[in-house]
């Protein structure tokens, strides 16, 4: 199915049954779904075939951090099941990423690989504890730049960041924004956050939306509303 929407909506969930009803829910030529470490940790890679048999794309977001070989193989199994995109973390180095990137291009799969550089739950003061004397700002265009000469096709960023990417490194290199927030919802733990209305027109691909439709009274109501107003589907 190849869905018009930029929605990935994130089933963050402790049961394989509890994904998969909101799941059959959602129309998969209306939104794209994430699976992250709780729903996978649970399900394993099962979830994967049940989210395709109901038609959708499937984002595979377990943000491999290894040593290269490692992140290469789990890079590969994950492009052998299907999955429309897959990741890794930009800080674990070139090496991590161009041998992961390599070993992709030998599969027959069209999976996309992205990058994550800084995670949006993070601002400064989180940045400058784990030794990084940088803005994110700053430090996302660093792990970007690294992560699209290293052979990626994107990385994961906060909206707050897509504006400066998009002219620097192209219109091209896919930017996928977790930390979106439709006008009056709760924030939760993140810190670097956008309205999904925001965050197209500043240059993101990808919207990544989690809590504001998963733990809505009337979640197809929220994404439907969210598609709208983008003007899609
Ligand atoms: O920097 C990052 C990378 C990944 N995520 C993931 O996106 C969703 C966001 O969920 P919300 O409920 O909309 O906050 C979640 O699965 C994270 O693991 C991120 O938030 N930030």
């Amino acid at each position: 199915m190849n869905c018009q929407s930029p929605i990935v909506v994130a089933l963050d969930y402790p049961t394989m049954a509890q994904s998969l009803e909101m799941a059959k829910r959602l129309d998969p030529s209306q939104c794209r779904v994430k699976v992250g470490k709780e729903l996978f940790t649970t399900a394993g890679p099962a979830i994967l075939d049940e989210l395709h048999k109901l038609g959708f794309e499937i984002f595979l977001d377990l943000k491999f951090h290894d040593i290269p070989n490692t992140v290469a193989n789990a890079v590969c199994v994950a492009a052998k099941a299907g999955v429309w995109m897959v990741n890794v973390h930009a800080s674990g180095g070139r090496r991590m990423m161009e041998t992961s990137a390599n070993a992709l291009q030998k599969l027959d799969h069209k999976t996309l690989l992205i990058a994550v550089t800084v995670l949006t739950s993070m601002d400064q003061s989180d940045l400058i504890e784990v030794g990084i004397d940088l803005t994110p700002e700053q430090h996302v265009k660093r792990l970007a730049r690294l992560a699209q000469s290293s052979g990626m096709d994107g990385v994961v960023c906060s909206a707050q960041e897509s504006s400066i990417l998009s002219s620097e490194l192209g219109k091209d290199f896919v930017l996928v924004t977790p930390g979106i927030r439709p006008a009056g919802s709760d924030q939760g733990d993140q810190k670097r956050i956008m309205t999904p209305t925001q965050a197209m027109a500043a240059g993101s691909h990808y919207l990544v939306m989690g809590r504001p439709i998963t733990q809505a009274a009337d979640p197809i109501a929220v994404l439907t509303q969210v598609n709208r107003d983008l003007g899609v589907c």
